[in-house]
């Protein structure tokens, strides 16, 4: 049975293939006028399966774009001195833009601490505490990929923003907390959930744009939605039988929104683009 009034389907690979094809040309342009060509180092630490994909995807995606990538991988033995320490000679490379730690870290590392250390001028990810700082107070420096990525996909969509009430369900550093910050300061009215959020239904049934990055997988069901919200699913699970999937059950909320991204092909491919974006932002602000 296919769903009686299907949603708009939110297609984040074909627009960040659009983006990284602008991206591609301006830093050609940018390297034509005798710039230094920009660079990300990547640092990875353990073999996660899941961390070591994402790491070559964006990997492959600098060299598309023509963003030279220095890759460090390091077992899940290394000690947190030797992190800091590998991430102050970054900060003192000049070939080097953008420090990307991909996380989760071993255990035995406090990822605050690993963070913090990074050169707040190179953090592409927008995790530091003085770029945090920067985006709630309306003046960032780098924005979070993800909820940047989010933030386009609207902006594609031409999704009214100002006025509208958002729902963020999830509430983590890396994305729900700035998810909030941006969908605010474009002008919407916005609820943001957790795990202790009594009667979430009320609160996601009321948005109009309706975010979703928990980590639990298809937890948000139709009836969970208001009808014509557009909804977006950061969630990135992998089933028993080696399938993806977002916290968002699709086939339900398809019937209810009006428009919905996919998981794969929606929010993930946004993300590597927006880091590529920040990374060339990071050179233009060191020359
Ligand atoms: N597409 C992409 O580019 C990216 C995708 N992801 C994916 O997004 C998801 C979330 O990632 P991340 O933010 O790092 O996750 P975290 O585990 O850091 O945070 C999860 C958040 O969701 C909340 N939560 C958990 N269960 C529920 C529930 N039943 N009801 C309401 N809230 C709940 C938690 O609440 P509490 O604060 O109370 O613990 C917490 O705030 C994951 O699937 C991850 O793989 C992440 C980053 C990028
Ligand atoms: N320092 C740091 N920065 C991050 O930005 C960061 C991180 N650590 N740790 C993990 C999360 C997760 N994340 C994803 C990026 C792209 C896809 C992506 O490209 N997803 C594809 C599918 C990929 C697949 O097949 O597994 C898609 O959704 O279509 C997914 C997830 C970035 N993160
Ligand atoms: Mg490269």
């Amino acid at each position: 049975m296919t769903a009686p009034n299907p949603a708009r389907l939110i297609d984040g690979k074909a627009l960040a293939a659009r983006l990284r094809g602008k991206l591609q040309q301006k830093i050609q342009d940018w390297v034509e006028q005798g710039k230094p060509r920009p660079g990300l180092a990547v640092i990875l630490v353990g073999a996660d399966p899941a961390s070591a994909v994402y790491v070559r995807n964006k990997i492959k995606a600098c060299k598309d774009v023509g963003i030279e990538s220095f890759h460090h991988t390091f077992g899940a033995d290394l000690s947190e001195a030797a992190l800091l320490a590998q991430i102050a000679e970054l900060n003192a490379d000049p070939n080097v833009h953008g420090i990307l730690v991909q996380l989760p870290l071993p255990k035995h590392i406090d990822p605050q601490k690993v963070i913090e250390a990074i050169d707040p001028a190179k953090d592409v990810d927008g995790f530091h505490p003085a770029n945090v700082g920067l985006l709630a107070i309306g003046k960032p420096r780098f924005i979070p990929c993800t909820p940047f990525g989010v933030m386009k996909m609207l902006e594609d969509e031409q999704v009214q923003l100002r006025g509208a009430t958002a729902c963020v369900v999830g509430a983590s550093n890396i994305v729900g907390k700035p998810m909030t910050l941006l969908l605010q300061a474009a002008g919407a009215t916005v609820t943001i959930c957790n795990s202790k959020t009594r009667d979430l239904a009320f609160h996601t049934k009321h948005a109009d744009v309706l975010v979703v990055a928990t980590g639990r997988p298809k937890m948000i069901t139709g009836d969970m939605i208001k009808p014509g919200a557009v909804v977006i699913d950061v969630g990135i699970n992998r089933l028993d039988d080696g399938s993806l999937c977002g916290d968002v059950d699709f086939e339900s909320a398809n019937t209810v929104a009006s428009a919905i991204t996919p998981v794969p092909g929606g929010v993930g491919p946004m993300t590597i683009a927006m880091l590529l974006a920040n990374c060339l932002g990071s050179a233009k602000a060191h020359h």
